[in-house]
C-alpha cells in the first residue's frame, strides 16, 4: 500500500487532541485531513475489516477527519447495489461508529447502498469521535451518463436520489458533504461554502473515461470558485471489475492547488489542512465579499419591448 503525505507545520492541540494546532483564541486553525482509497473486493466482510484497519492507521498518524470511498463496502454497480444494501443503522454503519469512537476521529464513511422503505439509495454516514452518527446524506444527483462508445450508466434504474444538503461541524472546520455526480453541480458547492463550509468532500467513483477528462478539473474548479478545501475518495482501481474506478483520491487546496493525490492503487493520502492559509487567501483574492449580487438576475430583452 502506498502512503502519500503533504504536511506543512503541526501540533499536538491544546487539549490533547492529536492531528490539530490551536491559534491564540483556543480555535483549531489545522488538522490533519486523511483519504482512504480502499480496494473494494467482492466480499463485504473483507472490505469492512480493511476499512477499519486502515482508519485505525490514518487515526495512529494524527488523523482527525478521515475521508472513506463512494461505495466502500461494495463494487461499485448497477448489479450489485440490492445485494450489498443494508438499512442504516447496519452492519457498516456499525464499524464505522465503532472505528470513530475506538480511535477518536471523524468518520466520512464514504458510501454504501443503503435500503429503505422498499428504495435504494447511495449514502453517506458521517460519525463523531464518541461513536455517533452526525448526519446521513443521500447522493442528491444520480449518475446517469451516456457517452457513446465508452459509458452508459444509469444509477436511476436502481436508485432514488436524496432530496436534502448536508454540511456538519467539527472543532476544526465545517464540511459540506456530497457523493461523486454531486461534484459535477457547482451550485451545491456553492450553497455549502456560503453557508461557511471550509472544506468540501465528495467519495466518488469516477471511472476511466470522466475520471481522466474531468476528475481533477472538477475538484480544482469547485476549490477555486468557492476558495474551500476539496477532498475526493475514490475505491482503488480494479482493472478486473466491471466497472473500472478511476482511482486516483485528492486533496486540493482553496488556492487550486493540488497538495496531495493518490495512484490507482490502495492508498492513504494525508493533508494537512490549514484554516489560516484558507482565510489569507480569502483576503489576498477577496471575491467573496465583491459579489455583484446586485446583478446576478437577468431578463432576456426582445425586440419591440421595453
Ligand atoms: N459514481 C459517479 O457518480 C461517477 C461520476 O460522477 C462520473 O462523472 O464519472
Amino acid at each position: 500500500m502506498l502512503v502519500c503525505c503533504y504536511t506543512v507545520s503541526r501540533c499536538v492541540a491544546a487539549d490533547g487532541a492529536d492531528g490539530a494546532a490551536v491559534t491564540a483564541c483556543g480555535c483549531f486553525s489545522e488538522f490533519r485531513l486523511a483519504v482512504v482509497q480502499l480496494q473494494v473486493r467482492s466480499v463485504k466482510a473483507d472490505n469492512l475489516s480493511r476499512a477499519r484497519r486502515l482508519v485505525k492507521e490514518a487515526a495512529g498518524q494524527g488523523s482527525a477527519v478521515v475521508l472513506l470511498p463512494e461505495c466502500f463496502n461494495s463494487p461499485y454497480g448497477s448489479s450489485f447495489f440490492s445485494k450489498y444494501a443494508e438499512e442504516i443503522p447496519g452492519e457498516s454503519t456499525q464499524m464505522l461508529s465503532e472505528a470513530a469512537r475506538e480511535h477518536k476521529v471523524y468518520v466520512v464513511g464514504g458510501s454504501i447502498p443503503e435500503e429503505d422503505g422498499g428504495k435504494l439509495y447511495n449514502s453517506c454516514t458521517v460519525f463523531g469521535p464518541d461513536g455517533g452518527m452526525i448526519l446521513k446524506h443521500r447522493k442528491i444527483h444520480l449518475f446517469d451518463i451516456n457517452v457513446p462508445g465508452k459509458i452508459c450508466f444509469q444509477e436511476s434504474e436502481t436508485l432514488s436520489p436524496g432530496n436534502s444538503l448536508s454540511m456538519f461541524e467539527t472543532p476544526y472546520c465545517k464540511v459540506g458533504v456530497g457523493i461523486c455526480y454531486d461534484m459535477r453541480f457547482a451550485e451545491l458547492a456553492q450553497i455549502y461554502s456560503r453557508k461557511g463550509c471550509q472544506l468540501l468532500v465528495y467519495p466518488g467513483a469516477f471511472n476511466m473515461t470522466t475520471g481522466p477528462a474531468h476528475w481533477e478539473l472538477l475538484q480544482r474548479a469547485r476549490a477555486l470558485d468557492n476558495q474551500v478545501f476539496v477532498a475526493t475518495a475514490s475505491p482503488a482501481r480494479d482493472e478486473s471489475a466491471s466497472y473500472v474506478a478511476w482511482g486516483h483520491s485528492t486533496v486540493v487546496s482553496p488556492w487550486g492547488e493540488v497538495i496531495s493525490k493518490a495512484g490507482p492503487e490502495e492508498a492513504i493520502i494525508y493533508a494537512d489542512i490549514d484554516l489560516q492559509y484558507l482565510s489569507d487567501i480569502r483576503q489576498q483574492i477577496p471575491i467573496t465579499v465583491q459579489r455583484r449580487e446586485d446583478l446576478y438576475t437577468v431578463t432576456c430583452a426582445q425586440d419591440g419591448s421595453s
